[in-house]
Formats: C-alpha cells, sequence, structure tokens
C-alpha cells in the first residue's frame, strides 16, 4: 500500500532529514517580505528624490503578465485547499499558504501601482521585484520538491510545479518587454522627428500620447493639485513640465480666477518650482528647518524637558493601548474560569487602564505638558514672520498683496499642525498598528497577522484612492464657497454702490446663483464621502469578519480562549482609527505643506533695503541735500529717474513740478529711502544715505503723503503715532498748528473720535490736516511733502498752507505739488520730464527762461485763470507734442492773476533777470549749487517780506 503522502510525520522526516524544512518556511517568509521592504523602499526613494521615468510602450503588456503571475498565486493556493477538502483536513501548510497570500497582496500592490494613471511611473521598484521573484521562485520550488518524495508525485504537485514554472515564465517575459520597450524608446529617439510624428498615429503611440495628456490635465488644475507627493513629484520633474506649466497658464487666464484660486495655484507652482530646484524631497524638507528655532524651544530647558515628558507620555499611550484590549480579554477568560483570575480584580485593573488611557488621564497630562510647547512655538512663528514683513523693502511691499501676506502670516499654524500630525498621530499610530500586527500574529498564529496587514494595505489603497477621485470635486466645491464669499463681501462692501445703482435686485440674484451652486458643489462631495466611508468600512468589516472566523475556529480547537476572541474585537475596534487617519494624513500634510511654503517664501526673501555693516547715524547739520547723478529703475528695467543732479540748502523749499508720471515721487522715496538709487547718490549733510543708519534718517524725515493712511483709531492715537511719548497737550499743540485742533474739538467725541478704517470717516482735508499735524509733532529736521494739499478746497488750502508754513519753517522742504501759489513761492523749482531734469531755478528765472516752466505757466495764467467761482482749471494740459503736460493748477485769485500777469509783461522784470535766466536752465551740479545758492541768497532777501519760503502768503505778497 501507497503511502500518504501529506503524512505530517513522513514530510517532517524527509524534510528535516535534508535540513530543509526549516529553511523552506523561512524563506516563505522572507520571499514576500524581502519584495515588499525591496518595493516600498525604492518606490518611497523614487518619489523622495523625484525621479521619473519615460512613458513605456510595453507596459500594458506588463500589467497583463503581472496578473497572470498573480492569478498563478492563487491557482497554487486553491490548489491547496481542493487537496485539502479532498484529505477533509485543515491545510497543515501553513507557511506555504501566507506565502502565497503575501506574494497575492505585495504583487497586487504591484499591479495597483502599474495601473494607476501616472505617464512617467518609475520603473525599477517593479523590475526589481520581478527579479527578486525569479531568484526565490526557484528556490523556493526547488526546496520544496526536494523535500518531497519523487515516487510522492501527484496530480496536484504536477499542477503546482507546472504554475510556478508558468509563473516563472511570465516574469521572464516580462523582463523581456520592459528591455524591448526600452530599446525601441531609444532606437525612436534616434529617428528622425518627421518618423516620430508618424509612429504616433499608432495605437500605442496614442495611448502614450493619452496617458500624457492626462498628467497634462492634471498639472493643468494646477493650484492645490499636489495632494499626492507622487503627482507632486512627477509633474516636477516631467520633461514637459515647463510646457505643462504654461498650458496651465493659459488654461487658467482662460476662466477668470477666485483669488482663492490665484492663490491656491501660486502657491502650488511656487512648491513645484522649489521642489525642481533642490531636486528632492530631502533637501526640499531642509529647507523648512528655517523655522527650527521657532519649533524647537532653543536655550529653553524646561520646555525641552516638557517635550521629552511628552514623547515618554506617547510610548505609555502605546502600551496602555496595548494593555487595554488585553485586560478586556483577561476578565473574560477569568469570567468562564478559564485562567482561574479574580474576575474583580481585572475589572479593577481594567477600568484603571481606562482610566490612564482616557481623556482625564495620559492624554490631558501629554496636552498639560504640551500647551506651553505649543503656544511658544505659534507665538515664535508668528512674531518672527510679523516682524521679518515689516522689515522687508518696499520692493517686496509693493509686489505681494497685503491679503496675501496676512494670509501667510498665519499660516504659521500650518507648521505646528504638520508637527502635530506627524509627533503625536502619525508616529504613536504607526507603533500601535506594529503592535496589534506582532501581538496578533503571536496569540492567533501568521494568518491573523496576515488578515490584519492585508485589511490595512487594502484599505489605504482605497482610501488614497477614493480621497484622490474626490479631489476635483473638492477643489471645485472649495472654488464655489470661496465664490459665494467673494460675491457676499462685495456685495455688503459696496452697499453704496449697489444701492446708488438700483441693483439690490441684481445682488440678491448673484448670490442665491452662488450659494445654490456651491450647495450642489457640496451635496456632491458630501455624497462622494459617504460613499467612500461605506467602502472603506466594508473593507474593514471583512478583515474584521475574516479574523473573527479564524479566532472562532482556533476558539472551538481549543488553540486560544474567548477571552482572546474579546481581545482581537476590542484591538480591531481600535485599529480604525489609525488606519482612518493615515487614509488622510496625506491630503492634510500636503494642505499644510502649501501654506507652510507660503510663509516660507517670505521668510527667505531678505529685504533690499538694509544697514550697511557698521553703519553710523545720520549727523544732521542744517539739511544741505544733493542728487548726483542719480539714476533709478523699480525693476532694473525701465528707467524712471535719469541722471538727476540738484541741491539744496538748509532750509531751503523745493518743488518738483512735472507731468504725472514723470517721477516726482519717485524722488520723494529715494529721498527718505524707500529706495536705493541704481546709480548716483543722494548726500545729507555730506553723508551717503546708503551709509547712514536708516532709522536715523527716516528719524529726521517728517513726510505728508498725497493720501495720508490712519489706523482705525481715535484721532489722539493717531497723531500721537508720530511720537509715542507725546503727552496730550503736546498732540493739541501740533493739532493747533495743523489747524485742525478746533475741527477735532467739534467731533462727537472729540480727539476720542475713532477715523474709521484707513481714516474713512474724515473728509479729505481733515486727513491731511491730521497728517500734517503728526508731521508737526515728529519735529523733523527736514519735511517732504507730496502733493499735501492735493484733495482740499481753496478755502482749506489756505489753512493747510498755514499748517505747512509753521511745519516747513527753516526746515529742508521739498514738495511736489500743482498749485501755482505753492510752486511760485518755492526758493527752488525743479521741472521733471520723462524722469529728466529739464530745467530748474526761481519762480521769475524759469519765467525769464522761457522753458517748459514759463510755457506752462503763461497757459495758466493766460489761458486759464481761477474762475470767478473758485473753480479751478484742467489738471493736465495737452502739449504739442501729445504728451502729457505738467501739471499745474491756476489756483490764483484773479486780482492775483492780473498782477502776475502785469509782472510777466513788465520789461524790468525781465532784464533784471535776464542775467541769471542763463545759469537756471539744466545747471549742471556745480553751477546747480551757485544757482542754489543765489536762490537761497534771493529767498533769503525774500524772506524778510516773506516769513517762509513756502507758504509766504501769496495773497499778501502779490
Ligand atoms: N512701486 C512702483 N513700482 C513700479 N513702478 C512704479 C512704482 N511707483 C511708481 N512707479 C512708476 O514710476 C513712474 C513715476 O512714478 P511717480 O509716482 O514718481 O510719478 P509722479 O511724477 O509722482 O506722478 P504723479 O504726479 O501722478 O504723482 C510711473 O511711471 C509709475 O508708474
Amino acid at each position: 500500500m501507497m503511502a500518504d503522502p501529506y503524512d505530517d510525520v513522513e514530510m517532517a522526516r524527509l524534510a528535516s532529514g535534508l535540513g530543509m524544512k526549516p529553511a523552506l518556511t523561512s524563506l516563505h517568509y522572507v520571499y514576500p517580505m524581502a519584495v515588499f521592504f525591496f518595493y516600498a523602499i525604492s518606490s518611497a526613494i523614487a518619489v523622495c528624490t523625484l525621479q521619473t521615468d519615460k512613458p513605456h510602450s510595453r507596459r500594458r503588456v506588463i500589467v497583463w503578465l503581472l496578473m497572470f503571475s498573480i492569478l498563478s498565486y492563487l491557482a497554487q493556493l486553491l490548489n491547496i485547499v481542493c487537496r485539502s477538502i479532498g484529505r477533509r483536513e485543515v491545510p497543515s501548510e501553513q507557511d506555504t499558504i501566507i506565502s502565497l497570500l503575501s506574494c497575492i497582496l505585495v504583487f497586487g500592490v504591484e499591479l495597483a501601482g502599474l495601473t494607476a494613471d501616472s505617464s512617467n511611473l518609475v520603473w525599477h521598484p517593479y523590475i526589481g521585484s520581478f527579479v527578486m521573484a525569479l531568484v526565490f521562485e526557484p528556490i523556493l520550488e526547488t526546496l520544496s520538491i526536494l523535500g518531497r518524495s519523487p515516487e510522492l508525485l501527484a496530480f496536484s504537485e504536477l499542477f503546482d510545479i507546472s504554475t510556478v514554472a508558468a509563473r516563472y515564465f511570465a516574469f521572464i517575459m516580462a523582463l523581456g518587454f520592459y528591455s524591448e520597450g526600452i530599446w525601441s524608446a531609444k532606437r525612436e529617439k534616434g529617428n528622425d522627428s518627421e518618423r516620430q510624428s508618424l509612429l504616433k498615429m499608432n495605437g500605442e503611440a496614442n495611448v502614450e500620447a493619452s496617458e500624457t495628456s492626462a498628467t497634462q490635465t492634471e498639472g493643468q488644475s494646477g493650484y492645490g493639485s499636489t495632494t499626492s507627493g507622487t503627482s507632486t513629484s512627477e509633474n516636477a520633474t516631467s520633461e514637459n513640465s515647463s510646457s505643462d506649466n504654461s498650458t496651465s497658464e493659459t488654461s487658467n487666464a482662460k476662466k477668470v480666477e477666485s483669488p482663492w484660486e490665484r492663490r491656491q495655484r501660486k502657491a502650488s507652482e511656487q512648491m513645484e518650482k522649489r521642489l525642481r530646484e533642490k531636486g528632492n524631497y530631502i533637501k526640499y524638507a531642509k529647507s523648512f528647518l528655517v523655522f527650527l528655532p521657532y519649533v524647537w524651544p532653543v536655550n529653553n530647558r524646561p520646555l525641552q524637558t516638557r517635550i521629552f515628558l511628552v514623547g515618554c507620555c506617547l510610548l505609555t499611550m502605546n502600551f496602555i493601548n496595548f494593555l487595554v484590549p488585553r485586560q478586556l480579554g483577561i476578565i473574560v477568560d477569568s469570567l468562564n474560569g478559564v485562567n482561574g483570575k479574580n474576575p474583580w480584580t481585572g475589572v479593577a485593573i481594567f477600568a484603571g487602564l481606562k482610566l490612564i488611557a482616557s481623556e482625564a488621564g495620559l492624554s490631558l497630562l501629554r496636552q498639560w505638558l504640551w500647551v506651553p510647547v505649543e503656544f511658544y512655538s505659534f507665538e515664535a512663528i508668528s512674531t518672527a514672520a510679523y516682524s521679518h514683513v515689516l522689515n522687508l523693502s518696499s520692493d517686496f511691499h509693493d509686489a505681494k498683496s497685503s491679503s496675501d501676506i496676512m494670509m501667510a502670516i498665519q499660516s504659521g499654524q500650518s507648521i505646528s499642525n504638520m508637527l502635530d500630525s506627524i509627533c503625536f498621530q502619525a508616529i504613536p499610530m504607526l507603533i500601535d498598528f506594529n503592535v496589534a500586527f506582532i501581538y496578533l500574529s503571536i496569540t492567533f498564529g501568521p494568518y491573523e497577522g496576515f488578515i490584519t496587514v492585508a485589511t490595512a494595505s487594502i484599505f489605504l489603497f482605497i482610501a488614497t484612492r477614493m480621497i484622490s477621485s474626490l479631489k476635483t470635486a473638492r477643489r471645485s466645491e472649495v472654488s464655489a464657497y470661496f465664490e459665494e464669499h467673494y460675491v457676499r463681501q462685495a456685495g455688503i462692501q459696496g452697499w453704496t454702490t449697489v444701492t446708488t445703482f438700483n441693483q439690490i435686485g441684481h445682488e440678491e440674484q448673484r448670490y442665491s446663483t452662488a450659494v445654490k451652486n456651491r450647495v450642489d458643489k457640496s451635496k456632491k462631495v458630501y455624497l462622494g464621502y459617504i460613499l467612500a466611508y461605506a467602502f472603506q468600512y466594508l473593507v474593514l468589516l471583512s478583515g474584521l469578519l475574516a479574523g473573527a472566523f479564524l479566532a472562532v475556529f482556533q476558539v472551538t480547537h481549543s488553540k486560544v480562549t474567548p477571552g482572546d476572541f474579546t481581545m482581537l474585537l476590542t484591538y480591531w475596534a481600535q485599529l480604525v482609527a489609525p488606519l482612518t487617519f493615515f487614509a488622510n494624513l496625506g491630503k492634510t500634510l500636503s494642505r499644510d505643506l502649501i501654506q507652510a511654503e507660503q510663509l516660507l517664501e517670505i521668510m527667505q526673501t531678505k529685504p533690499t533695503i538694509v544697514n550697511k555693516e557698521g553703519a553710523l547715524p545720520l549727523e544732521f547739520n542744517g539739511g544741505h541735500v544733493r542728487f548726483d547723478k542719480v539714476c533709478f529703475s523699480y525693476d532694473n528695467k525701465k528707467d524712471i529717474l535719469k541722471d538727476i543732479s540738484f541741491t539744496a540748502t538748509p532750509g531751503m523749499t523745493i518743488a518738483f513740478v512735472g507731468a504725472t508720471g514723470a517721477g516726482k515721487s519717485t524722488i520723494l522715496k529715494l529721498l527718505d529711502r524707500f529706495y536705493d538709487v541704481t546709480s548716483g547718490s543722494i548726500q545729507i549733510d555730506g553723508q551717503d544715505i546708503r551709509d547712514v543708519d536708516l532709522f536715523s534718517l527716516r528719524g529726521q524725515i517728517g513726510v505728508v503723503p498725497q493720501a495720508p493712511i490712519l489706523f482705525d483709531d481715535t484721532v489722539m492715537n493717531n497723531v500721537r503715532y508720530a511720537k509715542l511719548t507725546a503727552t496730550d497737550e503736546e498732540v493739541h499743540e501740533a493739532c493747533k498748528a495743523a489747524s485742525i485742533h478746533e475741527q477735532i474739538m467739534g467731533f462727537t467725541d472729540g480727539y476720542h473720535t475713532r477715523v474709521g478704517e484707513r481714516g474713512l470717516k474724515l473728509s479729505g482735508g481733515e486727513l491731511q490736516r491730521v497728517a500734517i499735524a503728526r508731521a508737526i509733532l515728529k519735529r523733523p529736521a527736514m519735511v517732504l511733502l507730496d502733493e499735501a494739499t492735493s484733495a482740499v478746497d481753496t478755502e482749506t488750502e489756505q489753512k493747510i498752507q498755514e499748517a505747512l508754513r509753521t511745519l516747513c519753517d527753516g526746515r529742508t522742504t521739498f514738495i511736489v505739488a500743482h498749485r501755482l501759489s505753492t510752486i511760485m513761492n518755492a526758493d527752488r523749482i525743479v521741472v521733471i520730464m520723462g524722469g529728466e531734469l529739464v530745467e530748474q531755478g526761481s519762480h521769475e528765472e524759469l519765467i525769464v527762461a522761457k522753458g517748459k516752466y514759463a510755457e506752462l505757466w503763461s497757459k495758466q495764467i493766460f489761458v486759464k485763470p481761477k474762475d470767478k467761482d473758485g473753480v479751478e482749471g484742467d489738471k493736465t494740459t495737452a502739449t504739442k507734442e501729445g504728451q502729457k503736460a505738467p501739471t499745474i493748477v491756476n489756483d490764483l485769485s484773479p486780482e492775483v492773476t492780473s498782477s502776475e500777469l502785469a509782472k510777466v509783461n513788465s520789461s524790468e522784470v525781465l532784464n533784471t533777470l535776464s542775467d541769471s535766466s542763463s545759469q537756471a536752465k539744466n545747471s549742471p551740479p556745480s553751477s546747480s549749487s551757485s544757482s542754489s545758492k543765489s536762490s537761497s541768497e534771493t529767498s533769503g532777501s525774500e524772506s524778510q517780506s516773506r516769513p517762509s519760503s513756502i507758504a509766504g502768503g501769496h495773497t499778501n505778497e502779490v
């Protein structure tokens, strides 16, 4: 009679006789694990180092071959099951079954990776796995055959051997097709472009094209498209990435982009750009080390100790998470009398463990320890970001919208979030999961361990796929949400316009459409999530059922106790949270990363206007200002100022006249060092302003801007902003000097009246006088007035002129002005045209010179005197060349106008001044200084009848 071929004793004898059984068993476990680790690690490295491969023309065939290999493992498994059913016993080849199941899982994961729609797939993790299979499979099969007696070969063994051989062949074919695809790609590369375009008409090439277009479509979505690191890296280093980006920009340009979409797209593009620059994720992540001093409490021992204790709490929590289900099992066993333990003691221990694991136990302690650390990093990041932004220069603030900057500063929170996700959730959950896997494998055997890992893998795979499939829907929902927000905000902010134009109905309609759109999108996303969660829980349930069936089988065969079964169920319930968390981790991390990226960009921006090392404070000595061949460009492309040279002696008033956009305000900004000159230099009392301490320079200069901006605070605090230590009396005095005191006292709450956002509740004239009061309170050594009286009527202007007289008295003053009354009383008038200084001199000198200024001035005097009602003439006058002429407003009264006219016509004046006219036109710096000297002398003599050069009280004077 033939011996039972599957007699365990016989098998053990044969195998152990050959010493191969233990080796075979180990290899059964080692093989799938080795393939899995190789695949996981090499894929992770490929993602981190932004590796990509070109689209492979044989990908589809390789997918089919891999699918065949997976089926072959399944066939082997079925073979074992059938054999066991035939023998009416439980399969004894536990290691073989686990190995086959694991291979199905590992190669199944690879199959999913191969079929994922990514054209720039990195191939070496797959090819390496196939090679490993080619190495392991023959060894395993040989050991397995050697372990059997040759005479015992039955049909099932022959089937097994032929299945392995077929699979072996499939792996070889897969490698062959891979190499063939690489070679043909190389050959095609050598072909001319004409032939390549013809080839693209073929089926395979079309697949390639469609795959590429799929990637492009993903790239086109641009903003927020980096939820998966893989896709980011793929897009980032794709050969076509630049064209992708341009396509993306074109497509984005076509549709109207909301500010939110723009922000997201830019952040995403910025992240991709930096990734490309850095070359891999590791270097990219390293750039975030700039935040380390804000996150890690350097030199703060108490906080460092707290962090250490938090780490201990987390580890203890892991241990408790393991003890709780185990204790429940012990209680059940003690109730059943299995372990002979006292159930009361068991319950008391259980209660203690639950208390420690609860929100009132370790969790409370951990949070209590962590709160100061969390607030430390929040405080450190926020203040550092705010201070950094305030210290950045004008070029940065010109280029960024304030809302973008504010959003970026707030995103400091996302750095804490990222750390929180990784340190307090991801790492502890990973530990929990591994402990569960090991403990369940030990208690219930490797099948249970396999079920745990398989369920987790399938769950994570399905969850991440579902989340990414909902990405587009979610994105359009957020867009719709912001659209709704903008429509609502626009309606409320622009309420006056809406009401004035009688468009309330239109706005209501617009808003209801936006809300409906958002609700529709939200419903779609909501349903998607419900379905996704249902599916994920089905997977978990299947795993739980499989595990439970196995455990019940083992309980009924007395291999484990009912308590172990209870422990298993409790453990499973505990594992759901980590799995759900990991499924969402990629999404939350990439969102936080994009936000942190915005802050990183700002933190890496360096101010362009900085103090030179060892810069000394400005030594002010009267205020002798010299512009020496100053050239300037905002963008280093278009010249705004060209070779500007002039000097101002202490106490002099210089007025700048010129067409709008000529560069007048720019001159004032250069003087206050908001920007540095491109070439040439600006000196104050012989010191180059780039060499002196920036704050000491600005401390000496008082500015009254064209459109002053006030804080939404009281009048008192707004004026006091110029000198925070000023007393109420000093503020009152400054306001009196600015002729605004009486008006302020007339406000409902006097000096404690709030001025509204940006000073909205004040009139233009009030606003400018408050700004002048501020400048007076500062008591600057030099004054810059940028159209300080542009927004006011004549009466107010007179009051402002009085205020300015107080401010400018004895101080070197630079004025950008459009009013004749202001300009003609200046000691020096500088005419700027298209960024060039075309002439300079006093009013009389320029009239005699008959240049641009005289032309303009006479036009205003002759053609457009102020009418009786006080209506001003046109602000701009077109020149013959069609250019914008210097803007001067004739604000002189008819009486003054006629006396000025008489002055012009008086040959006496002309004769008197004709000598100096030659010096006026285009005077070089040296002559300019002499001219300025003569001017200052003139103004000095004039100042006897005119106390201050600027104010002078033109009505009296003329
Ligand atoms: N921050 C900036 N960035 C880039 N270009 C700028 C910036 N500020 C001004 N410009 C450009 O520089 C030129 C000169 O501007 P500036 O404000 O000095 O003119 P202006 O003579 O004072 O005009 P206006 O009389 O209208 O105030 C203009 O063409 C303007 O568009």
